[in-house]
């Protein structure tokens, strides 16, 4: 597939590494690239199964894109590669830095006692006087909408609220892009919202900022700057959220008739 169309760009990348060398070869609106990517999970018996089968996508700078595809396709590896969590087996790729990844249960990394100490926990590895860091912080907290609960026990936040408070950690700490893995899959419809829009107001406060948004809920799509639909280890399908919610539907009416023909 030629992404190239469906951006609008004509400029072919030759190599993408990420030294600000090749970096210049790279089309200056982007902020994540996959080219060919392949990846296979090795068996104890020393068989590989292959994941990602030349997986290619691009992601323009300062917008949220969202992935979507069936349940075991490949999406949350694909995005463990892009955050550099796992290594693919061939293919390039290039990612703006910082990055960070949210993961699915808040729990894994929300593990200070109060809000503002979790937000500050990742900050300890910068050289900043207290200022700075409350400044950071506060702003943080500001652009997902948590800024009032600075002080609260984080035990005593919902799961999205857990989820923003993640996101702010990765916003002080001047992330570039965010790879968000399927971040609203077991909240409820306020606490969904919530955290859909704590994205997108990360991004307007702030246009260096990229989000990849893992998802299976159609609904979502309506935040969407573009979106991705996956099968089988590659993207099938690129265009912006209607189109993607068109191709999917039309997906899963055939698949119902043929099951039920
Ligand atoms: N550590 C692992 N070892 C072996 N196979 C794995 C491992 N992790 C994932 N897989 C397999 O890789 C395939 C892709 O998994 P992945 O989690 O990327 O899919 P996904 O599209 O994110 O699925 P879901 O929507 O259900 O979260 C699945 O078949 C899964 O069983």
């Amino acid at each position: 597939m030629d992404l190239s169309t469906v951006f609008g760009v004509s400029t072919r990348i030759p190599c993408l590494h990420s030294s600000p060398r090749a970096r210049s070869n790279i089309t200056e609106n982007v902020a994540i690239e996959g080219r060919n990517l392949s990846f296979s999970f090795a068996t104890r018996q020393g068989k590989f199964f292959p994941i990602l089968k030349d997986c290619s996508l691009r992601v323009p700078s300062g917008q949220l894109w969202m992935l979507l595809g069936p349940n075991g396709c490949g999406k949350s590896t694909l995005l463990k590669i892009l955050a550099g969590l796992l290594q693919p087996t061939s293919g390039t790729l290039y990612v703006t830095r910082p990055k960070s990844f949210v993961f699915q249960n808040p729990d894994h990394q929300v593990v200070m006692p109060t809000v503002e100490a979790d937000v500050a926990f990742g900050l300890g590895k910068f050289i900043l006087t207290e200022d700075e860091v409350r400044q950071r912080v506060s702003k943080a907290l500001d652009d997902v909408g948590m800024s009032t609960y600075m002080q609260r026990p984080v035990q005593t936040l919902s799961g999205g609220q857990k989820q923003r408070v993640a996101i702010a950690g990765a916003l002080a700490e001047a992330c570039k892009v965010l790879l968000l893995d399927e971040l609203t899959t077991f909240l409820d419809q306020n606490d969904q919202i919530g955290v859909i829009k704590a994205v997108k107001n990360s991004l307007v406060a702030s246009d260096e900022i990229t989000a990849l948004w893992v998802t299976h809920r159609l609904e979502e799509l309506k935040y969407a700057d573009g979106a991705f639909y996956m099968e089988n280890g590659r993207v099938v399908k690129v265009g912006d959220g209607s189109s993607i919610m068109d191709f999917i539907n039309a997906r899963q009416a055939s698949y119902f008739n043929q099951t039920n023909s």
